[in-house]
């Protein structure tokens, strides 16, 4: 029998105060919705486990405040993550205006900075009428910055398991790159050369 291999991976989702990343995180593991607004102080996790291809994922998801106060206490938070969810609210244009500061964020607390680091962008509330943010204009975005972008809603279960999958496959192929890359490293480094015998 062939044990299924076993991955840990750490996940974060980072974005504007109120756009619904908790909520998004609450419908992927726990298939619930609340209407009323608790914000998240300081960061909270959350974990689930999927199966993909043949391994067994165990996702730690850190869901992070989108306060101010919290900007630089939530970026320690981003250290050793292996992909991160950017999410804005498509009826809030500056909770989109503001992805670029907190992708730079995010970024910058990655060593080493790197352009494979997996990145998905979410438009949330897409079940609501007053749209300000439109479609093409998210999606041009995200392709001029080469991230999938998925439209939406935490309330209505659209699309929301699709990205969360999307990214932490990403990060499982990234995680297996570098994982590679040791095992070649430390075969090189392991005695290629004959060591000259003592005594
Ligand atoms: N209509 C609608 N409302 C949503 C959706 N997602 C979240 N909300 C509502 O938006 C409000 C804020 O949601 P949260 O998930 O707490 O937002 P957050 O990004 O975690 O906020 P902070 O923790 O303060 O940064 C709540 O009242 C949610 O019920 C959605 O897809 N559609
Ligand atoms: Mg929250």
């Amino acid at each position: 029998m062939n044990p299924r291999k076993k991955v840990d991976l750490k996940l974060i989702i980072v974005g504007a105060l109120g756009v619904g990343k908790t909520s998004l995180l609450h419908q992927y593991v726990h298939k619930t919705f609340f209407e009323e607004y608790q914000t998240t102080l300081g960061a909270s996790i959350l974990s689930k486990i999927i199966i993909l291809d043949d391994t067994t994922l165990k996702l730690q998801i850190w869901d992070t405040g989108g306060q101010e106060r919290f900007r630089s206490m939530v970026s320690t938070f981003y250290k050793g993550s292996d992909g991160c969810i950017l999410a804005f609210d498509v009826t809030d244009p500056e909770s989109f205006e503001a992805l670029d500061i907190w992708r730079d964020d995010v970024l910058a607390k990655i060593v080493p900075m790197e352009q494979s680091y997996p990145m998905v962008v979410l438009g949330n509330k897409i079940d609501l009428e007053d749209r300000k943010v439109p479609q093409e204009v998210a999606h041009e975005w995200c392709k001029e910055k080469d991230m999938p972008y998925f439209e939406v809603s935490a309330k209505n279960d659209i699309n929301v398991v699709q990205a969360f999958e999307v990214l932490a496959s990403r990060a499982l192929l990234r995680y297996q790159g570098i994982a590679e890359n040791h095992l070649a490293d430390s075969i090189k480094l392991s005695p290629g050369q004959p060591r000259s015998k003592c005594c």
